[in-house]
């Protein structure tokens, strides 16, 4: 910890700075390389009177200093703080598309791949499902479904919700040849178990209706996730798959990126959240359908075995 160490490192930054007329404009005019350097000078110990001689020494006027040095360190204990509010990361599902394939092949099936994201992490997938296999899946689902309903907060059960106009229906995992087929390809494109999946849910949305911006994971803040929880921890990851041809609307969309995905009959747009946060970004929606009706069918990955 030698003030010689901190002076040098202070001449070399200081002397692309602006002259100090200049800098006693204002604490805002410190370049966001200084500001790197003080953060670093404090996070090795150096006390804020040495990083201070440092700066004087290399000729910034000592009012400015402070005023650099105080508004520098706040910041980053204010991002301090926030990172350490954060829920410890957990692991997710993901592609493997090191080298940057043009298409994956997963189980049974090529895979185009569409577009990739890495924050949030979103993966837009191309021919994921055959049409037939789309159309087999809403002729399965067609008289199975019911208005559908979100997970109530506080007791952890379901309920209607105006915020999700949709209808829809729960399969069972595994419950016939074609779920398993479609949940092996899922399982081997995103490199996560069948085992921790949910079932596929399927949706179906006639024009207007649209299920608004939410998050997948489960908020840690409300009293009924625990319960949740207790049977394969959060969700960490989902994949929607389009199963018809929307005439107009429907897309989804990410509201913190300004993304939306189209609804192409076949393709599947993946993402996964490693926070139950909103940092993840994982924040999304069905957009209201324009015209004609919408299907979509959702796996949701849980951090564990969902059994
Ligand atoms: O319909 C969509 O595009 C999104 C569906 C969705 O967000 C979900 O099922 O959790
Ligand atoms: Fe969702």
């Amino acid at each position: 910890m030698s003030t010689q160490t901190v002076s040098s490192k202070a001449s070399a930054k200081a002397s692309t700075q602006p002259t100090q007329a200049a800098q006693a404009s204002s604490a805002q005019a410190a370049s966001p390389e200084l500001r790197q350097w003080i953060i670093e000078q404090a996070q090795a110990g150096h006390s804020p009177e040495s990083v201070l001689k440092a700066m004087t020494d290399a000729g910034w006027h000592e009012a400015v200093a402070v005023a650099t040095l105080e508004d520098t360190l706040a910041g980053h204990l204010a991002r301090q703080r926030e990172q350490d509010a954060l829920p410890p990361p957990s692991p997710v599902p993901e592609p493997d598309l090191r080298g940057s394939p043009s298409s994956v092949f997963a189980h049974d099936r090529e895979v185009q791949v569409l577009l990739s994201m890495r924050d949030p992490r979103v993966v837009v997938f191309g021919g994921f499902m055959s049409h037939e296999e789309c159309d087999a899946l809403i002729e399965l689902a067609r008289p199975r479904l019911a208005r559908s309903e979100t997970v109530h907060n506080e007791t952890g059960g379901s309920e209607v919700n105006e915020a999700r106009t949709s209808h829809g229906m729960f399969f069972q995992r595994g419950e016939s040849e074609l779920l398993r087929r479609i949940e092996a390809r899922i399982a081997a494109l995103v490199n996560w178990p069948v085992e921790n999946g949910e079932g596929v849910q399927v949706l179906n949305y006639k024009p207007g209706a649209e299920y608004k911006a939410h998050y997948d994971y489960f908020d840690p803040a409300q009293p009924g996730t625990a319960t949740i929880l207790k049977r394969g921890g959060q969700r960490v990851g989902t994949l929607v798959m389009y199963l018809n041809a929307v005439e107009a609307g429907g897309g989804t969309s990410f509201p913190d990126v300004q993304l939306e995905v189209a609804p192409v009959k076949g393709n599947a747009v993946f993402f996964a959240y490693d926070r139950a946060h909103p940092s993840s970004r994982s924040l999304h929606g069905g957009s209201p359908v324009v015209a004609g009706e919408k299907w979509v069918a959702t796996k949701w990955m849980r951090q564990g075995r969902f059994d």
